[in-house]
């Protein structure tokens, strides 16, 4: 029963946070929105209410009505519409730090001039269509002196901390595979018609689940893939160039082997049974033991940690939940501040805006690590023998 009210104390808290009054002592960082996409209320308005140095100060959606009522439903002091209104956006002199939830596809243009016209970004996953483009954004922030982000989020909440601390402690072992499932059902979350499927726009599951899959598979085995073993798609009926699913396996140094399971659209069980919710499993096994990661993309929900060892004929079994940092008991995740309710994308919040106050943030996705991601999440498209995401047309000008 205790835990059952614990639960929906959490959710709910972590949905409608406790408003905090902008801090008197420092300039609060004033963010832009480009575009009212299903993403930001989530990822930025929620956790803003809750952030003291945070004000969502813009929104631009090419119509003005939807930027109107995106603007009124969640509190954004200005609202722009219209062909132009992106490009408004970012000249507005109000305006600190860009958020950038486009399509895939938009990603590069839009960062680039966000970054041209002197204004920091906190960009949503995958950085872009190609990990050369990704290599000139950050390139082009360096030159700037700006800070630009890769929205990993999860990488910014202490659970998946601790279990690269468990898998470091020696405690199952030398790792020998790393298995990696993020599927969501059909119909629930994505209309036919969503971005995901759209070639142009950098659609595909490996783009998308497959950016969380390979990036916690290279942050848990803190390498690059090798080589990529094997890799087949299930192509989009209408393109077969739009892999609605994805299975590969990689190798890695020491021998460890990954795999990534990826699926946009999973059909009802036994084509009737309707399915609700995203499954988002990682298990690590040992040579003394396994530990299995149930939803570590969205933890702030629900989760756990399953770790299995073995000692002779005897297997012992324990069951570990990571909602604060102080649920990890030693290590630095210790000190991080953050409560059970924070989301990851508010321990991310609180990452970047330490950047941009000049703070040392606690973790941090760089710049080599966001190409990095591109690079493998191209390895398994190549493998596949689909092409890859199509580069932006779009060049600064000079
Ligand atoms: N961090 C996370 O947990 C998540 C991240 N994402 C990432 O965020 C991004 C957006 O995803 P999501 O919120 O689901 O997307 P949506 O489709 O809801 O939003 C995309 C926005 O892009 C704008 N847009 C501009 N040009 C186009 C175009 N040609 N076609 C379609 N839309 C266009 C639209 O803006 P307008 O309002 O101006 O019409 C739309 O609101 C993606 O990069 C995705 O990978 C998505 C979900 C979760
Ligand atoms: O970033 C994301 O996280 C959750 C997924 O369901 C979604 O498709 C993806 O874009």
């Amino acid at each position: 029963m205790t835990s059952i009210f614990v639960f929906f104390k959490r959710v709910y808290t972590a949905l409608n946070p406790p408003v905090t009054l902008i801090s008197a002592q420092d300039e609060p960082i004033r963010f832009g929105v480009l575009s009212a996409a299903r993403i930001t209320p989530m990822a930025l308005t929620i956790p803003a209410k809750n952030h003291p140095e945070v004000i969502v100060a813009a929104v631009a959606a090419r119509s003005l009505t939807r930027a109107q009522e995106f603007a009124k439903k969640w509190g954004v002091e200005k609202a722009y519409g219209g062909s132009d209104a992106y490009q408004q956006l970012i000249d507005d002199p109000n305006v600190d730090a860009i958020y950038n939830p486009l399509p895939n596809g938009l990603h590069y243009e839009w960062t680039m001039k966000a970054l041209a016209a002197g204004k920091h970004v906190l960009l949503e996953k995958p950085s872009a269509d190609t990990a050369d483009e990704t290599k000139k954004m950050f390139d082009f922030a360096k030159e700037k002196g700006l800070v630009l982000l890769e929205a990993g989020h999860y990488r910014f909440h202490p659970l998946i901390h601790r279990v690269k601390q468990i898998m470091e402690s020696g405690e199952i072992g030398a790792i020998k595979s790393i298995e990696q499932i993020f599927v969501i059902p059909r119909g629930v979350y994505l209309k036919p018609d969503d971005i995901r499927y759209d070639f142009a726009l950098g659609g595909g599951s490996m783009m998308d689940q497959g950016y969380y899959a390979i990036n916690c598979l290279r942050f848990l085995a803190s390498s690059e893939p090798t080589s990529v073993i094997s890799a087949s798609s299930l192509p989009h009926e209408k393109d077969s160039r739009v892999d609605v699913g994805m299975t590969a396996s990689l190798a890695f140094p020491n021998d460890i082997i990954g795999s990534v399971s990826t699926h946009l659209s999973v059909p009802p069980r036994f084509g009737f049974i309707p399915r609700t919710l995203p499954k988002t499993d990682c298990k690590i096994i040992g040579e003394k033991g396994e530990i299995f990661v149930n939803n570590w993309v969205v933890p702030t929900f629900y989760h756990y940690i399953e770790v299995t060892t073995k000692d002779g004929d005897k297997t012992k079994k324990r069951v570990e939940k990571v909602y604060s940092p102080k649920d990890v008991k030693t290590g630095p995740v210790n000190e991080w501040k953050g409560e059970n309710w924070w989301t990851s994308y508010r321990f991310q919040l609180e990452a970047f805006v330490a950047k941009l106050k000049g703070r040392e943030p606690v973790t941090w996705i760089s710049a080599e690590d966001s190409y990095a991601n591109l690079k493998a999440i191209e390895m398994v498209y190549e493998k596949a023998g689909l092409p890859l995401r199509p580069a932006s047309i779009f060049q600064l000008p000079a």
